[in-house]
């Protein structure tokens, strides 16, 4: 008998598409529509297969009970402060939202300022995204209602602790950024959307535009100040740290952006187009905003650099030819970001073997000054304006939750002392270690990787282990302190491990272009090396190995089950890119052509159907099986919108869900109000990661430790 008796999907043959001359079908087209009754039953028939099989995990009590224990220690960020007051993110422990908490003084009682738990029964309203108007009066912040992309911003009276009555809609990857008079702020809307604008609806986001809000007035009222032809454009605004400037860097994709200035100084009154000059009018390289001396302008910038470097150019003559090197590229190690402080000073972060670290330089010509002492782990960013003469960064690793340090400009020795340690209950980093290993992928690559266990591990290939990877979109996979893995470690005598594979921005420019368009096969390649790698050196085998990815980790998880099913025993793959000849049809996924290349291209369509999860699914050779697969989605995803995962894993059932040797669970867990992360309550998250530690602990039928 089959172990699993998976829901009817019906399949229409007669959806076909022809791609460079290629035919395609596709039979559960229907399940891109999220408001059809099909869909919906389709979501509740899949929920109610896989449900019962996560609480048939005999451990469930114990696993969410041990997470939650974990889970809940105090939680501060660095603070910041705005107007001489200092604001700071807390969470108590198990609160679903972290609460803006404000204080007169670092050593005054802090009182609440804002607590988004107030603002839903459920915690599903989230903070995303705030800026202080220059003087600190004014706090204008987004909400986020059930994990959407799309925000609403409000203003609050930092004096009294009022709302205004101010909001506006429609705002999605948008800046925050105010005009140094205070009265207003520079943000980003789609206000042409038609239809449903919460993030359960899939349609294109495009024509975004820039608005200027004056505090107290109609959002009906807003000017529109800048405005781009090409209807694919996010504006990318900041005022410039003198207030003279507002620096715009537009953008398409994912990468490469262009630099206009429009000079504030020139208008008495905002109350039309603003008047753009071109700084840098092609898409051919990043440039982000640092801050400026008058018309010199420095820039993060990765021309001719892959690596990175600072660029000093002069708005008033902004040709190429006199742009000035202010902080040249390092041979190896990535300029990660820059920050102004102290006036005359940068703070530098540098990324070193996929470790940072942070150095203090002189403004006017780059020299180092000094380096801050930081251990092996990731520094989470800083706060400090240009203006400051003080600075808070944080740190954090494997096994360090967080440490704040501050540094007083003031003192006669720059020197910086800890603010705030974070302790995590009866959790003892000591019987713990974690280090990094290279291993060669199949062109023969470094490939750098992390591995996390308990102290005096047998390396007996017995052990259960969980391989994390993401590989694309410049992004950096740096060493956290996740109490999930932890719990991982305990509860199975586990291993977790965190692959550095290509397409990530670890190694600058040219890791990530190693990992895009027709390279994408080299970062399925990496992950399936570390996979070996793992099982070769005895850390686990096979059977015990779970793969996880969420988003364009998710497409990794899934284009590997389909490549090598063999090498893995289990398979998380979480919000996941799986469709890749449809995916820029819906909400911003045309921004992912910079990674992914598009299947409107006869080219790039080659490639892309090779690899797509859902175009490739077949039954494993040598009557082999596909590992355990959980797919996750939530129905307010309006990043990766939930139809990949529906269409995958009908067609994952269809094709080898009846298979007599497919005796692994396929399944999916379809969330509601509730989006691709960003934001999710703690009450959620902790709900997810048990069901996904139940879903492994059954398949892999792990030995769960009291
Ligand atoms: O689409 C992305 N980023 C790429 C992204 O989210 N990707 C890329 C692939 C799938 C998904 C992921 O991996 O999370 O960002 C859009 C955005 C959001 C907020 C502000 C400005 C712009």
């Amino acid at each position: 008998t089959m172990p699993f008796k998976y829901p009817f999907a019906r399949r229409d043959e007669s959806i076909k598409d022809v791609y460079n001359g290629v035919e395609v079908s596709d039979p559960y087209r229907y399940l891109e529509d999220p408001d059809s009754d099909e869909t919906k039953e389709f979501v509740d028939a899949q929920n109610a297969v896989t449900t019962p099989y996560i609480n048939s995990c005999p451990y469930k009590e114990l696993i969410n009970k041990r997470i939650t224990d974990l889970w809940n220690y105090p939680k501060y960020s660095y603070p910041f402060q705005r107007g001489g007051r200092y604001y700071q993110l807390r969470n108590s422990g198990l609160q679903n939202q972290s609460v803006i908490y404000v204080q007169n003084t670092l050593h005054d009682e802090a009182q609440v300022f804002l607590d988004p738990n107030t603002l839903s029964e459920d915690g599903t309203v989230s903070l995303s995204g705030s800026e202080f108007s220059k003087n600190g009066k004014t706090l204008a912040y987004g909400l986020s209602k059930s994990g959407s992309d799309w925000l609403e911003i409000k203003f609050r009276n930092a004096d009294t602790g009022d709302d205004y009555p101010d909001i506006l809609k429609k705002v999605k990857y948008s800046p925050i950024t105010w005009t140094h008079d205070n009265i207003g702020f520079f943000y980003g809307a789609y206000l042409n959307q038609q239809g449903k604008t919460d993030g359960s609806e899939t349609n294109q986001s495009e024509n975004q535009k820039l608005y200027y809000h004056r505090l107290g007035t109609d959002q009906a009222d807003d000017i529109l100040v800048v405005e781009f032809d090409n209807p694919q454009i996010r504006i990318g605004a900041h005022v410039s740290d003198c207030g003279r400037y507002l620096i715009l860097t537009p953008v398409i994709g994912c990468k490469n952006n262009l630099v206009y200035v429009c000079d504030l100084q020139e208008v008495t009154e905002i109350k039309t187009l603003l008047k753009k000059k071109e700084i840098v009018t092609e898409f051919k390289a990043d440039y982000e905003y640092i801050t400026n001396s008058g018309s010199r302008c420095i820039f993060r910038t990765n021309k001719d650099a892959p690596n990175y470097r600072l660029v000093v150019i002069d708005l008033n003559n902004p040709n190429e030819e006199n742009w000035e090197t202010l902080v040249p590229e390092h041979p190896k190690d990535v300029l990660d970001w820059a920050n102004p402080i102290n006036n005359n000073c940068l703070v530098i972060c540098y990324l070193q073997d996929v470790k940072n670290t942070l150095s203090l330089h002189k403004l006017e010509n780059g020299e180092k000054i000094l380096d801050f002492p930081v251990e092996l782990g990731t520094i989470t960013g800083m706060s400090g304006e240009r203006d400051h003469t003080e600075m808070f960064y944080g740190f954090c690793s494997f096994l360090t939750p967080s440490i704040i340090f501050r540094v007083d400009f003031t003192q006669s020795e720059i020197k910086p002392e800890i603010f705030h340690e974070t302790k995590v209950g009866d959790f003892n980093p000591a019987m713990y270690e974690s280090k990094q290993v290279f291993y060669n992928s199949k062109d023969g690559t470094k490939i750098p990787m992390f591995i996390v266990h308990r102290k005096n591990l047998e390396y007996d290939g017995s052990k259960p282990a969980l391989l994390y990877g993401y590989g694309g979109f410049n992004i950096n996979v740096q060493p956290s302190f996740a109490i999930s893995r932890l719990v991982f470690i305990n509860s199975f005598d586990g291993i977790f491990a965190l692959a550095n594979i290509r397409g990530g921005g670890e190694y600058g420019e040219n890791w990530h272009n190693a990992g895009r368009f027709e390279n994408k096969q080299n970062v399925f390649d990496d992950f399936q090396y570390a996979a070996q790698y793992l099982i070769k050196n005895k850390y686990t085998s096979s059977n015990k190995l779970t793969i996880q990815g969420g988003s364009n980790g998710g497409l990794l998880v899934a284009a590997c089950i389909n490549q090598t099913p063999e090498l893995f025993g289990a398979a998380i793959c979480q919000v996941g890119v799986l469709d890749m000849l449809r995916y820029h049809k819906f909400t911003i996924g045309y921004a992912w052509t910079s990674d992914y290349g598009c299947s409107d291209n006869d080219e790039q369509f080659k490639y892309l159907y090779k690899y797509s999860p859902l175009h490739n699914i077949k039954e494993p050779s040598n009557k082999g099986q596909y590992p355990a697969t959980l797919l996750l989605t939530a129905d307010h995803d309006d990043r990766v919108v939930p139809l990949h995962s529906l269409k995958f894993i009908a067609e994952l059932h269809y094709k080898i869900g009846q298979l007599p040797q497919q005796k692994n669970p396929l399944m999916i867990r379809i969330e509601t109000r509730a989006g691709h992360g960003a934001g999710k309550p703690t009450s959620k998250v902790i709900e997810e990661l048990t069901d996904i530690f139940c879903f492994i602990q059954k398949s892999l039928n792990l030995k769960f430790y009291e």
